[in-house]
């Protein structure tokens, strides 16, 4: 498939360029990731990010869980599913075929620059200086073809990794090589764009679905634009236990609870890796902020104003009474 050029940069020239940016998350479903959404978008207050939460969801998200977003300051932005085309495709997880619906947010064409992470993805340092990255290019970390969730694919067969890649030299009589770079598909700076959107969607129907769903996807489809950026801007968990080496823990900026087991809001320390203290130490920092209430929304409009103007509007609807003024006997 034929994958895509730099953006267009005509399409550009004809109309100034909105210079809105913003984070954005995926939601879908009434289960517990709208926790990671909460946490998220309270990290990034406590590290003072300079742009709004956007939230793309599924109609699927029930209103209490929009309630809870829209007091967390979210913008939310409801969009419709996007489905791979007819396929026996065994996704590394079944609901993975959900993750294409991500696609979505290259249409939000009112932002200029969009930084997107996942809802299990939590942000421990300012990281707003990614949004001056080069446009043009997808800009994502490296992933690890270490854990199980790859045992489908030649490269965990052969004990390949890209983060160790001189550790075992690909074998000439296998099937190529996977792309020479592939990144995590939850968390990436990118440009909205209808013409990247169009396109997306339209190489999306005869592109044959693989294990690793819109993630694959999106690391074929921008696989001549895409730039690496260090691993601090998205610590994959097992790097902790496959690529030590690669990890300076003091130095992450971003974590992403994508091994299994590791989701703070749902966490046990039974899975394998669970127990081990940093894995421990993760979790309950990620606990820190969502239950740290002085990190909830507050409205820019102060309380008292706030009531104020609630009231007065109230009030203006209502027809005053006919009432003559006595003046209150003076306290002095
Ligand atoms: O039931 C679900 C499953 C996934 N997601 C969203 O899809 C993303 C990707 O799924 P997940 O993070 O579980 O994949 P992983 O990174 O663990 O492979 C999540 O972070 C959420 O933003 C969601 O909203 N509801
Ligand atoms: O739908 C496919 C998903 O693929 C990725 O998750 C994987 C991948 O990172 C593997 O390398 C890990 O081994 C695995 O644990 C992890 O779940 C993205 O994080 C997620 O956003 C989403 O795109
Ligand atoms: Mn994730």
């Amino acid at each position: 498939m034929a994958p895509v050029d730099t953006v267009n940069v005509s399409e550009k020239a004809h109309h100034q360029a909105p210079s809105k940016r913003a984070y954005v998350t995926f939601l879908a479903g009434n289960g517990d990731y709208v926790k990671g959404v909460v946490g998220l978008a309270k990290g990034l207050r406590k590290v003072k990010s300079t742009y709004p939460l956007v939230v793309a969801m599924l109609p699927d998200v029930p209103e209490e869980h929009r309630v809870i977003l829209r007091s967390q300051g979210c913008v939310l932005r409801e969009i419709d599913p996007v489905h791979p085309p007819d396929n026996q495709v065994k996704f590394a997880m079944a609901y993975y075929v959900l993750n294409y619906s991500k696609l979505r947010i290259w249409n939000f064409e009112e932002y200029s620059k969009m930084m997107y992470l996942d809802a299990d993805i939590q942000v421990f340092d300012n990281i707003d200086n990614l949004f001056d990255l080069p446009d043009g290019y997808f800009h994502a970390v490296m992933d690890c073809f270490c854990e199980k969730t790859w045992s489908h694919s030649p490269q965990y067969s052969i004990g390949y990794c890209q983060q160790c890649p001189e550790k075992v030299t690909w074998p000439e009589d296998m099937e190529s090589p996977p792309p020479p770079l592939y990144f995590n598909a939850g968390m990436f700076v990118f440009e909205p764009s209808p013409l990247t959107y169009e396109n997306l969607l339209q190489t999306l129907e005869t592109t044959p679905p693989s294990p690793f769903a819109e993630q694959d996807f999106l690391n074929m489809f921008f696989e001549k634009v895409y730039k690496p950026i260090p691993l601090v801007y998205n610590l994959v968990l097992a790097m902790l236990w496959r690529h030590p080496e690669n990890v300076e823990l003091e130095k992450v900026k971003v974590v992403h609870y994508c091994a299994a087991g590791s989701k703070p809001w749902r966490y046990t320390g039974e899975e394998a890796n669970m127990d081990r203290e940093d894995i421990k130490m993760l979790v309950d920092k990620w606990w820190d902020v969502y239950n740290d209430e002085s990190l909830d929304f507050k409205s820019k409009v102060p309380v008292d104003v706030e009531e104020t103007v609630t009231k007065s509007t109230i009030l203006a609807s209502v027809p005053e009474p006919e009432m003559t003024y006595i003046p209150a006997p003076s306290a002095a």
